[in-house]
């Protein structure tokens, strides 16, 4: 097959290796995405979850291999160009603090960071807005975003990436650092989301399988730079999988879509 010219297939990743002080964060993965769907991407500390989110939102290339986003082949297009067609949120993704949230996600239709002196109109506020509320934070659009709780913030790094009403949307470790409410919650909207057709196609990065949207549809469990299993997430979240990915002995339980592991 062509991936290049599969207008369904947002993500091809062939190969790929990403080579940094002569050690392999991520060795000869291959993935596909396709539009419909809902990826989770599980596995420990240091896995390569964040350097495969990385390739996939066009901020790495590969050493070795190729990757292809929304049928443009990195190294070979115009990356600022890709990057406006992706929403893309992370903890390590710095926002103004001193800048309005409505501000904040309006923004994000320009792929910049920071007001400038760009001039905005009406229609994008009101989807600023609308995505707000939707993530449960439109009263705060007037408040400052560096006044914001984590979990709010997280909330509007969401809304935020969803501004650009991209054909792909990245999202690593949303729920990372949340208390239980506010990790329900996020759960629980993220799942809305991935049920929604017209939503664009999801990654989403975690640690934790307590954090899978019941929604979603798709895993890919990595370990070492390489990938454990990858599929349907029903066939590949299981206790062996996880206890290969994570190196201990796990049992696994689902209960209304929603999965929990300990130690056995
Ligand atoms: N620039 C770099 N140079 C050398 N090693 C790096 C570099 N960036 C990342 N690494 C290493 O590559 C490995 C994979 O990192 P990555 O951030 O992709 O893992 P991760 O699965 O997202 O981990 P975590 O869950 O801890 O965020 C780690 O061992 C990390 O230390």
């Amino acid at each position: 097959m062509d991936w290049a010219v599969s207008d369904d297939l947002v993500i091809a990743v062939d190969k790929a290796t990403v080579t940094r002080n002569r050690s392999d964060l991520i060795r000869s993965v291959s993935w596909q995405v396709e539009l419909d769907e809902r990826w989770v991407v599980l596995g420990p500390n240091g896995a390569g979850k964040t350097t495969l989110l990385n390739l996939a939102g066009a901020r790495l290339y590969p050493t070795r291999g190729t990757v292809t986003v929304l049928g443009e082949r990195l190294g070979r297009t115009n990356i600022n160009e890709l990057k406006t067609r992706l929403g893309f949120s992370s903890a390590g993704l710095q926002l103004p603090a001193d800048e309005t949230v409505r501000d904040v996600v309006v923004t994000a239709s320009w792929a910049v960071v920071g007001r400038f002196t760009e001039r905005y109109d009406r229609m994008d506020e009101s989807r600023a807005q609308a995505l707000l509320e939707q993530f449960g934070v439109g009263a705060l659009a007037d408040r400052l975003y560096g006044t914001l709780s984590e979990g709010e913030r997280k909330r509007v790094q969401i809304a935020r990436s969803l501004m650009v009403d991209p054909e792909l949307l990245l999202l690593d470790e949303p729920t990372a650092g949340l208390d239980l409410g506010a990790r329900e919650d996020l759960v629980r909207r993220l799942s809305e989301l991935a049920a929604d057709p017209d939503s664009p196609a999801i990654v989403l990065v975690t640690h934790h399988v307590e954090e899978i949207p019941p929604e979603f549809t798709h895993a890919l469990l990595m370990r070492d730079g390489g990938i454990v299993a990858q599929g349907l997430l029903r066939d590949t979240v299981t206790a062996e999988n996880l206890s290969k990915a994570f190196g201990l002995p796990l049992r696994l339980s689902i209960v209304d879509g929603r999965y929990h592991a300990q130690a056995r």
